[in-house]
């Protein structure tokens, strides 16, 4: 299939609708993002690219970032994970910290902000890496040890973090504190607060393109292994479950819309992006800052939509 035809095409549809929608503002770096910009990239299990619009200017993935810790400490402590945060989708926002007290401070799932929140503290407490004198800041490592990973399967060292969305999301981010802080008290977190919730920020603050997300997602497309490399990155049943959590919770209260739109997995995050996998086929990335009511891309979700309309890519 010659998907550049497709792509251009949905760039010249998608044009009327980049107004819609409004850019996060929770923090000032987010809020000046310019809101009429849209990016798609796809990368195909045989290797094919396809990009257009903007695919090379970086964005913010913010919670894009939680399908990577969700992989990284799974590797780490496997199904133990399970018992401090659940997989069923939430049905409310992605800061809510409602179910947090009738469910005794255990997240719904990994893909909202407690559960990725949990997710960073299992991070910080399997670190891989340790300090060069062994007594350094504990929290740098396991902010390093995401990054590399995030650069790993992107094939991509050139990748980073936005210090200034990192600080800013530390001194606005009153609502994850509060989402900690809860946890803590229900013995749910092992780490301190703080420590937890800087990674949680600097996680988020990693600035990525779409061509740089679709390929870093690839390794979901194809069982687990990259494609391109032949790199196993994650066993192919959880490959799988990755993406049955991206399926049932990756847009928080909006994830039985998107699935029934879209019909893949996908994760969105509030600086606009979408990562979707489609099984055994490709990895696709699409960016465009206007949000809807539930915080996903507006035009993004829309560009799926079309996407899957015309290739007839659905796991459905
Ligand atoms: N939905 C998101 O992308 C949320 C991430 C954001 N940094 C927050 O924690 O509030």
């Amino acid at each position: 299939m010659d998907l550049q035809p497709i792509l251009d095409g949905i760039s010249a549809k998608i044009r009327p609708h980049l107004s819609d929608g409004r850019v996060a503002d929770y923090i000032p770096a987010l809020a000046r993002v310019e809101r009429e910009q849209f990016g798609m990239a796809i990368v195909t299990c045989e290797g094919q690219t396809a990009q257009t619009g903007a695919a090379e200017t970086l964005f913010s993935i913010q919670s894009i970032s939680k399908v990577f810790t969700l992989t990284m400490a799974l590797g780490k402590i496997g199904n133990n994970l399970w018992h401090r945060v659940g997989r069923e989708p939430s049905g409310s926002a992605f800061n809510s910290i409602m179910q947090l007290e009738t469910e005794h401070g255990i997240p719904r799932n990994p893909l909202i902000n407690a559960g990725a929140i949990v997710v960073t503290d299992v991070i910080l407490s399997n670190r891989s890496l340790i300090s060069e004198n062994g007594i350094g800041e504990p929290g740098y490592d396991a902010v390093q040890e995401i990054l590399d990973f995030v650069r790993l399967t992107a094939h991509d060292p050139s990748i980073a973090i936005d210090r200034e969305v990192a600080e800013s999301e530390a001194a606005h981010g009153f609502r994850n504190a509060s989402l900690a802080n809860f946890m803590k008290s229900f013995g749910n977190l092992e780490n301190p607060v703080e420590r937890s919730l800087r990674v949680y920020f600097h996680q988020c603050a990693i600035a990525m393109n779409c061509e740089q997300l679709a390929r870093a997602g690839l390794f979901l497309a194809a069982d687990g292994r990259d494609p391109i490399s032949g790199k196993k990155v994650v066993s192919a049943p959880r490959a799988r479950r990755i993406n049955a959590i991206m399926l049932t919770c990756g847009h928080y209260d909006a994830s039985g819309d998107f699935a029934f739109k879209v019909g893949l997995p996908g994760k969105s995050g509030v600086g606009g992006g979408i990562l979707c996998i489609v099984p055994d086929v490709a990895a696709i990335a699409v960016w465009s800052p206007g949000l809807n009511k539930n915080g996903n891309s507006h035009a993004g979700t829309l560009a799926l939509e079309m996407l899957a309309k015309e290739t007839g890519w659905s796991i459905f």
